[in-house]
């Protein structure tokens, strides 16, 4: 627990989160019984020994590509609609009980499909846990399938495709009784990756009406955050923290109120920076670009959960209550679920809960 005095306040505020893999929420515990349950082999070098042993290699990471490596060895104990619904069920109650009422959750659908698991299994595993979490904590949620910068842009081509032609992107209504696809986003590897090659596909979304988020200038440059911006029209940016090195697309972010979904404590485990205070919050402040905080594969990174994410975030930054209530009211408006369920959530930041809370904290200092 951080030892900050917004922390009661930062637990009860009411967040939305929008930067979190399905897949990364997979715990060492969960993959060996699943291996086991599903037979399948795990590789057998020493860090396989034991989840405990996985654990700590997970502690060493040295890049996103090192980290990367091990998270799709993950992906291949997932096969059946069960196992996500298992795993959306387990995210959303811890969710919940941080006081998460809106979560937009990615998953990787090349990831499955090239492995015989089809994106209707996830999406039927993904309904059954969103439905029973709606109705016992009110949290609501919604998918985000990512395409993937590793594999040739054929087969993004060819799983946009697929997605768009079953009906996915149509199911999407935003709300509770029937949780679909949000938007289209774009992961993995980015260095000498850029945006452009996917242009054609994100010109196809945009036609279509479909909202458009990619990870950029993560570990990639700068550049590479204005490119999702131009050529790619993106409508987020997830991490974009490396846009902090050129004022002009910090300028553009701010300009175009762009919400970046940045992963502070991700990026310690990555190595993007040495400690949360590096991020470029602050920055972001100033110039008025808008963010929202988010965990991105807590199972990967120390088992670092949202509210984790906000308490490190206060330890380093002692941003001010109008600066917390500024950050949550952002990451309301920058969801992607429906004006209705948009309006209940503000309604509690800015009318009961929260702000009780928050007159509680000021009397106590
Ligand atoms: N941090 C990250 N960056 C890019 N792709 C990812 N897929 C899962 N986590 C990711
Ligand atoms: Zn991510």
């Amino acid at each position: 627990m951080c030892k900050s005095p917004l922390h009661a306040l930062l637990t009860s505020m009411p967040k939305c989160e929008h930067h979190l893999h399905l897949e990364g929420t997979l715990s060492c515990e969960l993959l060996f019984s699943l291996a086991e349950a599903n037979t399948i082999p795990l590789p057998s070098g020493p860090e396989f020994a034991s989840p405990a042993a996985l654990r700590a290699r997970y502690a060493a990471f040295t890049s996103l590509d090192d980290f990367l490596a091990y998270y799709y060895i993950g992906f291949s104990v997932l096969l059946t609609a069960s196992d996500f619904e298992q795993l959306t069920y387990a995210y959303l109650s811890r969710a919940a009980h941080e006081n998460v009422r809106h979560a937009e959750i990615f998953f990787d659908p090349q990831g499955h499909t090239s492995r015989g698991v089809s994106v209707s299994a996830i999406v039927e595993g993904f309904q059954a846990a969103a439905k029973r979490a709606a109705q016992e904590f009110r949290i609501t949620a919604l998918l985000i399938p990512c395409l993937l910068r590793h594999l040739p842009v054929a087969d993004s081509k060819a799983c946009f495709e697929s997605l768009v032609a079953a009906g996915h992107f149509d199911a999407r209504k935003g709300g509770e009784a029937e949780p679909g696809f949000a938007g289209l986003g774009l992961c993995s590897t980015e260095l000498s990756q850029p945006p452009a090659h996917w242009a054609e596909i994100f010109a196809a979304a945009k036609s279509k009406g479909i909202r458009r988020t990619v990870h950029a200038g993560e570990e990639g440059p700068a550049r590479y955050v204005a490119a999702a911006l131009a050529d790619l029209g993106a409508m987020r940016i997830d991490h974009g923290v490396r846009a902090a090195e050129d004022d002009a697309v910090i300028e553009k972010l701010a300009e175009q109120g762009v919400l970046v979904t940045v992963c502070p404590v991700s990026n310690v485990c990555l190595r993007v920076a040495k400690s949360v205070a590096e991020s470029p919050l602050s920055v972001f402040v100033d110039k008025g670009v808008k963010f929202s905080l988010n965990s991105d594969d807590p199972a990967y990174f120390g088992d670092h959960y949202i509210q984790d994410v906000y308490c490190a975030v206060e330890e380093a930054f002692g941003f001010s209550i109008e600066q917390w209530a500024k950050i949550v009211r952002d990451a309301v408006d920058g969801s992607w679920c429906t004006e209705e369920r948009k309006a209940v959530i503000r309604e509690e930041i800015d009318g009961g809960y929260c702000y009780g809370k928050l007159q509680g904290i000021l009397r106590a200092f």
